[in-house]
């Protein structure tokens, strides 16, 4: 274990201009994290701007990005595996099984400690679970600006006990302590590899790969039957008008023909209803009038195309 203590450095803009795509890292980090331990507060802070713009509450992905955190060549795609703990609701359950798989796909596991609560009964549930994992795990102590130091290290080490952590670090998401070194640290974990997102489009990354879901989501909705994760759902463009509203064009893959025709439906019935249910979903996440068109296209094997993971956020590559 090695701990890591904040410092008065910020995080200064270290992006670099003379990038090449050989040089660049890119990765997955799970942000795990019982509610109120101050998730949304530490994407805000570790990615720079206000990105954790919707927290949903249906929960039919095994991930979901939140943010995108560039820091010098390497490229972090924070995702939220939710459901992961103390699931009520039959539909949480059936997302808990998942929801591990998404976090035993990233390159490193993040799990989040409101400090001042310690490892209470929810947390519990996650540690019990989380040598399954077989990922780095980082332990990340959060809201230290509220916490005597000695209960503090008393905690770290009895948390290090229960989970063999590869790295623990003490921060402050709200005040920014200790979030430019976790920033750094999980910046050099990523592996060697081409960025998943083109630069110039991180800032709307969030809401067109929401969009994305929210889609995929409605297809599912009335084809789970048809269609058990056969299908995928591209935002390929994204643009906002003069009057405010929004064009969104998206692009369903499925693997064959005839699970075109079934997205189709009879007379285009079918993705008619898709599109409009999730346009008006689109637009309350989006804010705006929302024009969506839909392109259903046949592509083999596109589970096995590192193209498609890029805009999918929904999923992790299974390999
Ligand atoms: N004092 C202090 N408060 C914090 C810190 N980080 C988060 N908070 C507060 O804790 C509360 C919960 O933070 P959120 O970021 O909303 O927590 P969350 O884990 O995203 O919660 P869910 O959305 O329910 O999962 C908010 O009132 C935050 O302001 C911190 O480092 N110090």
């Amino acid at each position: 274990m090695s701990e890591h203590e904040p410092d008065d450095r910020d995080g200064e803009d270290a992006r670099s201009q003379e990038t090449t795509p050989q040089e660049t890292r890119a990765g997955f980090v799970a942000l795990i994290g019982v509610p109120n331990a101050g998730k949304s507060t530490l994407l805000n802070a570790l990615v720079g701007a206000k990105v954790s713009i919707v927290s949903r509450k249906v929960q039919t992905t095994r991930a979901l990005v939140r943010g995108i955190v560039m820091e010098g060549d390497a490229q972090v795609v924070l995702v939220d595996t939710p459901g992961i703990f103390a699931p009520k609701r039959r539909l949480d359950r059936a997302m808990v099984h998942s929801a591990w798989s998404g976090a035993a796909d990233a390159d490193a596991v993040c799990l989040l400690i409101d400090a001042r609560k310690g490892a209470d009964d929810e947390v519990e549930t996650i540690l019990r679970r989380l040598p399954e994992v077989k990922r780095p795990k980082i332990l990340i102590l959060n809201k230290i600006d509220l916490i005597a130091r000695e209960r503090l290290l008393e905690l770290v080490a009895k948390l290090n006990a229960m989970v063999p952590f590869e790295d623990t670090f003490l921060i402050s998401a709200l005040n920014g302590d200790g979030v430019a070194d976790l920033r750094k640290a999980l910046a050099a974990r990523m592996p060697p590899g081409p960025w998943l997102y083109p630069e110039d489009q991180i800032s709307d990354a969030p809401l067109r790969m929401l969009a994305a879901e929210i889609t995929r989501e409605k297809i599912y909705d009335r084809l789970h039957e048809e269609l058990p994760y056969r299908s995928t759902v591209e935002t390929d463009q994204w643009q906002v008008r003069p009057d405010g509203s929004v064009r969104i064009e998206q692009t369903i893959f499925v693997e064959r023909e005839s699970q075109r025709s079934i997205v189709l439906g009879k007379g285009g019935q079918t993705i008619k209803a898709i599109g409009q249910a999730a346009r008006i979903e689109i637009a309350e996440v989006a804010e705006a009038k929302v024009h969506l068109f839909l392109h259903v296209k046949v592509r083999e094997n596109w589970a096995d195309d590192p193209a498609r993971y890029r805009e999918m956020g929904l999923e992790f590559p299974t390999g």
